[in-house]
């Protein structure tokens, strides 16, 4: 049985660990010259800044929000890209680009799309179904894969919701689509199909994601709200919504929001948090919201005193922080099918080589741009994100040729890609669940330290990957600071600490390694090995 504790219970050894000579010195010497706050929000992206708004919405306007970068909008960014007829660049989003299930009829809207809206980004329909299929020969018809993938996938989904419900053990992916009858083994063609339909979403194989959450993830987003993604091609970016909202509660030039300033530090116990950067500066708050990424967490690009407890660095470390890269690239012309919007690619050999072609040129998005983009995932991402620009590209223009092989394809006349694993504001671009890892163990990756407190799509239990998912936990974490501060509970449901789970089990109990188990030996006998 698991046992739950508040984080109040470790409140007496963190104040033992923050009373030793180091903090003591930092303490006197520095904590009285840092700027002093309420709440220091740490992340500009969209769970710091629903966080600010929803402090400010309860009237606790003291904040101070600490950003890396010179903008609002995190992994919500977009870089200009190619020429337009008119002379201008084109924009194009590097990271987040579709709004993920809209809402339906009578039914919860995704407040994604809510805002999306509200701010007049400019989206459109993806449809998925607007899709040629190809091998190294060309182009090839392989639809009939599509059809046996989506002829297991509810049967997969019930035994996942089966597995979920009754507390039953979860299983990989590969194991879970495999029990259903799916089996490309090693038919290519197959196995792009498969990453079409898993990797494209997760970032990471079947083979290491979860089948419990992985489904069941997909599913509180695209059955709660619907099935549609729309992708959003807008000149502003499709950070301008967070930023309109952020113009909500912050002035112009507002001194509570500083841009370009790296955290480097966290120092915290039950008393306060001081947040130590770069440039030299720091900032002593009652409580610190970071919302860096998972992958900033993992790569210890900011450092925790006192260390993080053991129940805390386990869940950091547990959880998967995924690539996914677009490779941008203009022609002179398109060569490709101006109607349709994906190209999918079945390398003869390896899974996953530069799978999806998607064009920006379709009359939906950026009709004569001439722009297609191809996405990558996981290890390959790792792969070219190491590489130059020049290998990358030569490698693309292969995979192209055999593509269209009655077509003289044209080298292209601008070419980009972000290289998100390595982006030390990022380390990666989106979290994943990984095999047989409970909701427990998420818990604790989501729970606060202390007053120092954890969100970001990755502390998502149900839409962790996306951009709603920042979204509510940014305004679950702001309610219930907001609590705390108020000394009442601002919003039922969503007040006090965090609970964390320590010890995790889910494990096999001692008792349970017995012969019946087909466990035979004693693991810990040491007949024979001399230990001197
Ligand atoms: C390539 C890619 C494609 C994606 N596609 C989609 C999509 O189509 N739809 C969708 O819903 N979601 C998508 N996502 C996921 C979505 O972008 C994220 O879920 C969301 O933006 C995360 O917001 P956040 O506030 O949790 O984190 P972030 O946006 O990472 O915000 C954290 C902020 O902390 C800052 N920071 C980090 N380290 C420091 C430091 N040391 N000091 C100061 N500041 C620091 C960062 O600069 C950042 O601004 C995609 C992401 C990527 C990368």
């Amino acid at each position: 049985m698991h046992i739950v504790r508040s984080s109040s219970i470790v409140t007496a050894s963190i104040g033992l660990i923050s009373q030793s000579p180091d903090h003591t010195v930092r303490d006197i010497n520095q904590v009285e010259q840092c700027q002093r706050t309420s709440v220091a929000i740490l992340g500009a992206g969209v769970a710091g800044i629903t966080a600010a708004q929803t402090l400010s919405k309860h009237s606790f306007d003291d904040f101070l929000i600490v950003e890396y970068k010179n903008e609002i909008g995190g992994r919500m960014t977009h870089a200009e890209f190619g020429v337009h007829p008119d002379g201008r660049p084109y924009v194009v989003e590097l990271g987040a680009n579709w709004v993920q299930g809209l809402g339906s009829e009578g039914g919860p809207e995704n407040p994604i799309w809510t805002l999306a809206k509200k701010w007049d980004v400019k989206n459109t329909y993806s449809d998925f179904d607007s899709l040629l299929t190809y091998n190294e020969t060309g182009e090839v018809d392989y639809t009939n894969h599509f059809a046996a993938i989506d002829g297991v996938y509810s049967s997969a989904e019930q035994t996942a919701g089966t597995i979920l419900i009754e507390n039953l053990q979860d299983r990989s992916a590969r194991a879970g689509f495999s029990q259903a009858g799916w089996k490309p083994k090693k038919d290519m063609a197959a196995q792009a199909v498969e990453w079409w339909y898993w990797d494209f979403e997760s970032a990471n194989p079947p083979d290491t994601s979860s089948f419990v959450f992985g489904i069941a993830g997909y599913n509180s987003t695209h059955y709660q709200y619907s099935d549609e993604n729309n992708f959003v091609h807008d000149e502003r970016g499709f950070n301008y919504w967070l930023q309109g909202e952020a113009s909500t509660f912050l002035r112009p030039n507002d001194t509570r929001l500083l841009l370009d300033t790296i955290v480097t530090n966290i120092t915290y116990n039950d008393r306060g948090v001081t947040v130590y950067n770069e440039d030299g500066s720091c900032i002593s708050a009652e409580y610190a919201l970071c919302t860096f990424s998972l992958g900033v967490l993992q790569n210890e690009a900011v450092t925790f005193e006192p260390k993080l407890p053991e129940w805390k660095q386990t869940g950091i470390e547990t959880f998967h922080m995924g690539t996914y890269t677009k490779i941008f690239m203009q022609f002179n012309e398109t060569f490709w099918d101006a109607e349709k919007q994906f190209f999918l690619y079945a390398d003869p050999n390896k899974r996953g080589y530069y799978p999806i072609f998607q064009s920006l040129s379709h009359e939906n998005f950026m009709p004569g741009s001439n722009i297609l983009f191809v996405t990558v995932v996981g290890d390959e991402s790792y792969r070219i994100e190491l590489q130059d620009d020049e290998t990358t590209q030569a490698e693309i223009m292969e995979v192209l040729r055999q593509m269209f092989p009655d077509i003289t394809v044209p080298k292209p006349s601008a070419f980009m890609f972000p290289r998100w694993s390595l982006e030390p504001w990022a380390y990666g671009s989106y979290s994943n669940w990984p095999v047989g890892t409970t909701l427990e163990m998420h818990q604790n990756l989501r729970a606060n330290v202390d007053r120092l407190w954890f969100a970001g799509e990755h502390t998502s239990a149900a839409y962790f990957g996306f951009l709603q998912g920042a979204y509510f936990e940014g305004r679950e974490a702001g309610l219930r600071i907001a609590s705390l501060l108020g000394n009442e509970c601002v919003d039922q449901g969503r007040c006090g600490e965090h609970s964390f789970y320590d010890p995790l089990h889910g494990t096999t109990g001692r008792e349970a390694f017995n012969i019946i188990n087909g466990w035979d030996a004693d693991s810990f006998a040491t007949y024979g090995l001399n230990r001197e």
